[in-house]
């Protein structure tokens, strides 16, 4: 039963390898969008669908995060999947962020239609949904459709698309390309610094 009073919590999970603006903007409009009181990103520690390529150091995606959202006082970034031992599982970030925040928090958890598309492979996915409510975001080139998530406890909406992914980021500042307005101006700054993605 939800209360009116109830906070209303957004969870932004990622790999953020780097964070870009399609993240940031996704996450802004669905806190418009679900009159959220605040978005936490959360970033992956060991991304187990992501095994079969090289990710930058948990410390690193957990910085440029940090410093990507710091403007914005709705925004904040939690280091639980980081410090969590062991392969990365959403069930496991929800049951944590339950604990954390109480049974007087509603959570929900925002991700672009890529991943709403294949949350039925997640661990325990049926689990998932008694504890958040999912918000699938578009994507430019992946098209938005229910994958046969249960009713009720999932939302599409459609935010302003950017076709933006880490993919391009990295791939261009191994070729040297300029990424500025792609990403944040400190994080093109904090790649450089510590010469991320160049080999
Ligand atoms: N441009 C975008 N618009 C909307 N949602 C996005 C966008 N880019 C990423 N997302 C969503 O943000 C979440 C975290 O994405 P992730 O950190 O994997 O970025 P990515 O750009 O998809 O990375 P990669 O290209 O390395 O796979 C996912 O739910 C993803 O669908
Ligand atoms: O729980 C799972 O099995 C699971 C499998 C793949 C992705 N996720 C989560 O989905 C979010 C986006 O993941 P990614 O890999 O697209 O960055 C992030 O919070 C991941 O932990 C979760």
């Amino acid at each position: 039963m939800t209360s009116s009073t109830a906070r209303r919590l957004g969870i932004m999970g990622g790999t953020f390898d780097p964070i870009h603006h399609g993240h940031l903007v996704a996450a802004s409009e669905v806190a418009h969008l679900f009159e959220l009181d605040e978005v936490v990103f959360v970033p992956t520690g060991r991304p187990w669908q992501k095994s079969e390529r090289k990710v930058a150091a948990a410390e690193d995606r957990y910085l440029m995060t940090v410093i990507a959202t710091a403007s914005n006082p709705r925004f904040s970034v939690s280091r639980i999947d980081i410090d969590r031992p062991g392969p990365t599982y959403t069930i496991d970030t929800l049951r944590e962020m339950r604990q954390i925040h109480g049974p007087g928090t509603e959570l929900f958890f925002i991700t672009g239609a890529d991943a709403l598309a294949k949350m039925l492979t997640w661990r325990n996915a049926a689990d998932m949904f008694t504890l958040a409510h999912f918000v699938g975001c578009t994507r430019p080139g992946h098209h938005l459709s229910d994958p046969g998530l249960p009713k009720g406890r999932v939302s599409l909406v459609e935010v302003p698309a950017l076709a933006i992914s880490s993919t391009e980021c990295r791939d261009r500042v191994r070729a040297g390309e300029p990424i500025w307005y792609l990403v944040p101006d400190g994080i093109v700054q904090y790649i450089n610094k510590r010469g991320l993605y160049r080999d």
